[in-house]
């Protein structure tokens, strides 16, 4: 079955979950007549499926492939996206689609953004993560020398499709990965999750609809993260200087599980969570095959790599911690010593 969650906001859309969907894609399109549909080569197959239904409609298709995974979110691989554009006459009646993970959505939403400053982008996740999140919300972006998704805009999409049918190809490990941001929403929003996720079996598609309501109901409200959206960073702060110190090579999700390992345990430090959900966060993430420490050596630069992170303000840092299950606050500024204290105990290894 089928279900839809609807994002308020300037400039609401859908967000459908269930199988097969692709037959919904042309009615998302709007007056385009062409369409430059972006993907990576592991997806190939998704986005021919996609390409002919767009055909089938009428208009055109321009196949935009780009390089996999993290190394396709840069602004080199952006700007040929844009040249291609401009060859094919790309108008601001035409539209993006992009069909991926969260690293393909995520370069798609800004390719869109930012040509001929906003034309309309149709996302198709492709993975756990980009369905629950990457997808869905406007954040779009691609990685610098400087950090984790330093340049980007906001530019909330025209409608998202989660077709679960394109999880039966995603590797297993990547799928454990996508499970970092649904207990995220999980801790932060919506217990249930956590309760699903513990009592075993097979709950993907109430999982994926759960998160997906979370993250509906805060970008809904605060699409440029003006205060509430921030609760979704939990976890974040630590986990995008861990994917900076990686090169970029290890998974987001990964990155998040670490970091959410961290937050939980600076929020018993500070005072605010209870150790024993704080000892929840590491159970139920090791119980999906996540990370949970990270090299004890590699502190210094992952403090350093936090200062830009942009939930900072001027020399403080600001982190999302909890006060209890399923209540998000922001703390500002802790000390650097009592951050490499947390680190120490929780998290390095
Ligand atoms: N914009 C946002 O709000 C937001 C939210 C969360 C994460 N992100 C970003 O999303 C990215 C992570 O997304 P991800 O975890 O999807 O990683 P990813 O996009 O790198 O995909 C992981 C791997 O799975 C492959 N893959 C995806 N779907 C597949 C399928 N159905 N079959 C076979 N292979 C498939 C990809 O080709 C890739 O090799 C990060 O860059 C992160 O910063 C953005
Ligand atoms: O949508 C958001 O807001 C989030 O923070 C969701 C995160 O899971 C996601 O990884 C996001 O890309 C991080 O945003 P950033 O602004 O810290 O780059
Ligand atoms: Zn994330």
């Amino acid at each position: 079955m089928t279900t839809t969650i609807e994002v308020a906001g300037d400039h609401p859309y859908p967000v459908l979950v269930g199988r097969d969907l692709l037959p919904e894609l042309p009615a998302r399109l709007g007056k385009a007549a062409q369409v430059a549909v972006m993907f990576s080569a592991p997806l190939k197959a998704h986005a021919e499926k996609a390409m002919r239904a767009i055909e089938d409609s009428g208009r055109a298709v321009l196949p935009i492939e780009v390089p996999d995974a993290e190394a396709g979110k840069s602004i080199t691989v952006a700007e040929k996206a844009w040249e291609q554009l401009g060859r094919a006459k790309f108008t601001r009646s035409d539209a993006v689609v992009g069909v991926g993970g969260g690293a393909v959505t995520d370069l798609a939403g800004f390719v869109a953004a930012c040509w001929l400053r906003g034309v309309a982008v149709v996302h198709v996740p492709t993975s756990l993560l980009g369905m629950v999140d990457a997808a869905v919300g406007g954040k779009t972006g691609v990685n610098t020398a400087a950090g984790k998704n330093l340049v980007g805009a906001f530019h909330p999409p025209a409608a998202v499709l989660c077709d679960l049918a394109t999880l039966d190809t995603l590797p297993a490990r990547d799928l454990t990965a996508g499970m970092a941001e649904v207990v995220k929403c999980g801790f932060i929003a919506d217990p249930v999750i956590l309760d699903l996720i513990e009592s075993g079996g097979d709950h993907i598609q109430e999982l994926v609809e759960r998160a997906v309501a979370v993250k509906a109901r805060v970008v809904g409200e605060d699409l440029r993260e003006g205060g509430l959206r921030e609760i979704l960073n939990y976890g974040h702060t630590l986990g995008h200087a861990i994917e900076r110190f990686e090169g970029y090579r290890w998974r987001h999700g990964d990155a998040v599980s670490v970091g959410l390992v961290f937050a939980a345990a600076l929020g018993v430090r500070t005072g605010r969570l209870d150790p024993g959900t704080a000892a929840r966060h590491r159970t139920v993430l090791e119980s999906l095959g996540l990370p949970v420490g990270y090299r004890r050596d590699a502190w210094p630069d992952l403090l350093d790599a936090m200062r830009v992170d942009k939930k900072a303000r001027g020399a403080r840092l600001r982190f999302v911690v909890l006060d209890g299950l399923a209540r998000p606050s922001v703390i500002e500024g802790p000390g650097d010593d009592e951050l490499r204290a947390v680190y120490e105990e929780a998290v390095a290894t």
